[in-house]
């Protein structure tokens, strides 16, 4: 008998390990938060002493997943400009927004408001985007989350920083204040190829490759940006990003709608990654992003929800749902992305690009305990021929009933165990308060 920390049974587990095994009737066990056994239910018993015992007879438990492109705090702005074109929406709303109510508050509560949300969706980790990633940090720790924090470089002061270097300077501070934390990775974040100059992107890969880190940029994410930038620059934008040194194993690159055989080509010889948030995409009328060719061409391509002020949520199970009809209709082929790849664009694929695959992404011995569990049980998953394919074209977010980041639970039977979720509300609506008066 092995003394184990947590043992779970579930009806289903869904691994996405490389041969996207679904293992039915099973049980999981969790030692110092770790991933130490998957074994038959049958055996379970006789093999392990668990100090706790979860029992999700009819639910899957699948690997937590990974939000790899968002900006949190903006969830205060949710609703606040629908209906809008991306730059309209940009440059009309959203950035004056940003100049009078961002701080170190605003974000602090905004992220906390988000990472409660995605942890009730069966997010684990997420990606960020945003100022004051101190902020941001703080909350994901006390939710207990992971969080890759991307700090912006702009050409233009903003709430946070006056300069592009100052932007920089600051970032890096709060680099080297994570270095080494278990949950948070404090990565390079420019906008884009059009808020961005040569000096600070030639700046940001010197220090990007000096400190072993990753850069997320916004890039190509209309058709009108690629036009403006070609005619502005003489070049494409990834052929500039390329030229720039930036492109790498190490870049993610968010959106990457209107691409020609060449940008797909540049990405492919870079080993860079690829950030599809078909929501955002869809709602900002931005473009499409061709998945099924960049995945034919090698290309590793992750799911994200981007903020709440373009989606308008931060939910991942919807996200997936949309980006398997949206690959289907851009490439006319119904077999394009299938549930079982959709779910690994939300998990394995995140994971990758993240560079955080060595520890989660997937139930396998070995990786730390992140993992969502999901009620198939209800009359509108009947009947379960394929647990995955309800999971992605047949569920929604109130499916969601347990989630544990390291083996500690932060949601039990859709309780929050670490965030106070009246508190949550009251103080989101203080904030609507104020940026309504
Ligand atoms: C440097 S990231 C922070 C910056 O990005 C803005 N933003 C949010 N969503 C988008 C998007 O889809 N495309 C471009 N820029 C976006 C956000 O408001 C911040 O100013
Ligand atoms: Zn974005």
């Amino acid at each position: 008998m092995q003394t184990v920390d947590t043992l779970i049974h579930a009806s289903w587990i869904i691994t996405v390990n490389a041969d996207r095994d679904v293992l039915t009737d099973h049980s999981l066990a969790i030692k110092d938060g770790a991933i130490v056994a998957i074994v038959p239910q049958s055996e379970a018993s006789s093999s392990f002493q668990a100090n706790e015992t979860v029992d999700l007879n009819g639910q899957a438990i699948m690997p937590g997943m990974v939000n790899t492109h968002g900006h949190a705090a903006m969830v205060l702005f949710r609703g606040m400009a629908d209906d809008l074109a991306l730059q309209t929406w940009l440059n009309d709303h959203i950035w004056p927004a940003e100049g009078t109510w961002v701080s170190h508050e605003m974000v602090g509560d905004g992220t906390e408001l988000a990472a409660a949300e995605m942890i009730r969706c069966g997010t684990t980790t997420f990606s960020d985007n945003y100022f004051f990633p101190d902020a941001a940090a703080e909350r994901v720790v006390k939710a207990g989350m992971r969080a890759q924090l991307c700090f912006p470089t702009i050409d233009f002061p903003t709430a946070w920083a006056k300069t592009p270097d100052e932007h920089i300077d600051q970032g890096v501070a709060v680099m080297e204040q994570y270095k080494g934390h278990s949950h948070i990775k404090v990565n390079f974040g420019p906008h884009a190829p059009y808020s961005c100059s040569d000096e600070p992107l030639i700046r940001i890969k010197e220090l990007a490759e000096k400190y072993d880190v990753g850069i997320q940029m916004h890039v190509h994410e209309t058709q009108g940006e690629v036009d403006d930038e070609t005619t502005r620059r003489g070049q494409r934008p990834v052929r500039r990003l390329k030229e720039l040194g930036l492109l790498s194993p190490k870049f993610q690159a968010v959106h990457m709608t209107a691409l020609s055989d060449e940008d797909i080509q540049d990405i492919v010889e870079t080993g860079a990654h690829v950030m599809h948030c078909p929501e955002s995409n869809l709602k900002l009328a931005s473009g499409f992003c061709p998945v099924d060719k960049l995945q034919k061409a090698g290309v590793n391509v992750a799911l994200g929800t981007d903020g709440a002020a373009s989606n308008n949520d931060l939910d991942m199970l919807s996200e997936m749902r949309t980006a398997a009809m949206l690959a289907k209709a851009v490439s006319s082929n119904a077999v394009a992305l299938p549930a079982a790849e959709a779910i690994a664009m939300a998990t394995i694929n995140g994971a990758k690009a993240l560079s955080w695959d060595d520890q989660i992404g997937s139930l396998e011995v070995g990786k730390r305990a992140d993992i969502t569990s999901i009620a198939l049980d209800d009359l509108e998953s009947q009947p379960i021929f394929e647990p995955m394919s309800h999971i992605v074209y047949a569920s929604s977010r109130d499916q969601i009933k347990n989630v544990w980041v390291d083996g500690k639970q932060l949601l039990k039977d859709r309780e929050l165990t670490t965030l106070d979720k009246a508190a949550i509300v009251a103080n989101a609506k203080q904030w609507q308060a104020k940026i309504r008066g």
